[in-house]
C-alpha cells in the first residue's frame, strides 16, 4: 500500500493541471489549490503582471515558497505552474507527501490551448508558439518519467480521465492520510519539507492569500475560504471543515500568540497600578516582571496630580 497525502500535478503549460485538477478535486470532495492562483491572491496581480514585476527569478522563489507549504496538505489537489520541469530532488521531496500526476499532451494540443489566452505565460513566445512548444515537450519528457503516473489529455472526455485516474490509484493501491486532529502536530514535516525544497531552490534558478477566483468558488458549490499558515486564501471544502490542515495549525499559533499577548498587557497595567504612586513621581513607572522602564501617560499622570489634590 502506498500512502500519500495529496494529489499533485504538475507538468508543461497548457497540459491541462488547472482544469483536471479543479474537476478531480470537485469529483473527490477535496480542496482545490493551484498554486498560480495562490500567487495572484498573495500579489494581487496576474500571473504575468506578477513575473513583470518581481522578475523570473523571484516567481520561482515565490513558487517554490508556496510548494512546500502546500505539498503537506491533506486530500488535496494542487495544480502546480507549468513555467518549469521540476527538478528531481525538488520532486523526490514533493512525492514523500503527494501522489504526483503528469499531465501531458501533444504539441498541436498545447498550442491551441496557450493560442486561447494571448499574453497569459509571460516566458511563452507567441510569435513563435510551436517551437516554443515543441522544446517545452521536449524538456518536460524526462520529468513524465519519473512521476506516479502520466496522464495524456491530448484527446478524451474530463469524465473518463478522472475515471482513468480513479481507477490508477484503485490499482497501485494508494490511500491518503486523512487530516490531522487539532492535538496532532507533527510540526517535523512542515521543517523538513521546508529545508528540503529550500535547498533544492536555492540549488537551481527555478520556481499566499489565495485569492479565489470567482469560478472557483461559484463552481463548487462545497467550498468555502479559510487561511493558510502563509495567510493564504484557499478552497476549502464544506464536508471538510473539520479539518486540521497545516493552515489551521498556523491559526492556532497566532491565536495563541495573541492570549499570551494580552495576558502580559494585563500583567503590566497591573504592576503598573501597584507601583503608582500619590506625587507621581518623575513620570516614569518600572514594570516589575520585565524591569523595563515606561513613560507614563499623559491620563495617568493626571489622575495622579488629581488624585494627591483630593488627598491633601
Ligand atoms: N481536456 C480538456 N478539454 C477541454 N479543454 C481543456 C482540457 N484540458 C485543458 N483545457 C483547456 O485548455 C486551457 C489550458 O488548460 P489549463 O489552464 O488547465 O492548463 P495548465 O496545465 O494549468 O497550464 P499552466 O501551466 O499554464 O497553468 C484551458 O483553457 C482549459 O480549459
Ligand atoms: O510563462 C510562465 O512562466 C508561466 C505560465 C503559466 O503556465 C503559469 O502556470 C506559470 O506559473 C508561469
Ligand atoms: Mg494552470
Amino acid at each position: 500500500m502506498i500512502i500519500k497525502r495529496n494529489i499533485m500535478l504538475i507538468g508543461s503549460m497548457g497540459s491541462g493541471k488547472s482544469h483536471f485538477g479543479r474537476n478531480l478535486a470537485e469529483r473527490k470532495g477535496w480542496q482545490f489549490v493551484d498554486t498560480d492562483r495562490v500567487l495572484e491572491g498573495r500579489f494581487g496581480l496576474p500571473i504575468a503582471e506578477i513575473f513583470k514585476k518581481i522578475g523570473e527569478k523571484a516567481f520561482r522563489r515565490a513558487e517554490m515558497d508556496v510548494l512546500k507549504k502546500v505539498c503537506l496538505y491533506h486530500e488535496a489537489v494542487i495544480s502546480v505552474g507549468g513555467n518549469f520541469p521540476i527538478e528531481h530532488r525538488t520532486l523526490k521531496v514533493l512525492k514523500k507527501y503527494s501522489y504526483i500526476i503528469g499531465i501531458r499532451a501533444a504539441q498541436f494540443r498545447i498550442v491551441s490551448r496557450v493560442n486561447r489566452r494571448i499574453g497569459k505565460r509571460p516566458t511563452m513566445d507567441y510569435n513563435n508558439v510551436h517551437a516554443f512548444v515543441h522544446a517545452m515537450i521536449q524538456s518536460w519528457k524526462p520529468v513524465y518519467k519519473q512521476c506516479d503516473f502520466v496522464l495524456d489529455t491530448t484527446n478524451g472526455r474530463t469524465y473518463d480521465f478522472m475515471q482513468r485516474i480513479e481507477d490508477e490509484l484503485v490499482t497501485s493501491d494508494v490511500q491518503f492520510k486523512a487530516r490531522r486532529q487539532p492535538n496532532d502536530t507533527d510540526t517535523r514535516d512542515v521543517k523538513s519539507s521546508s529545508q528540503e525544497l529550500q535547498l533544492n531552490n536555492s540549488l537551481r534558478n527555478t520556481k499566499d492569500n489565495h485569492r479565489l477566483s470567482k469560478s472557483e468558488r461559484f463552481n463548487n458549490p462545497n467550498t468555502t475560504i479559510s487561511n493558510d499558515t502563509v495567510g493564504t486564501k484557499i478552497v476549502v471544502n464544506k464536508e471538510h471543515s473539520n479539518r486540521v490542515g497545516s493552515h489551521k495549525l498556523g491559526n492556532d499559533k497566532r491565536r495563541k500568540h495573541k492570549t499570551s499577548n494580552q495576558a502580559g498587557k494585563g500583567r503590566k497595567s497591573e504592576s503598573i497600578s501597584k507601583q503608582r504612586t500619590p506625587q507621581g513621581g518623575s513620570g516614569y513607572e518600572k514594570n516589575r516582571n520585565t524591569n523595563k522602564r515606561r513613560r507614563r501617560t499623559w491620563n495617568e499622570l493626571r489622575h495622579q496630580s488629581a488624585n494627591s489634590k483630593s488627598n491633601t
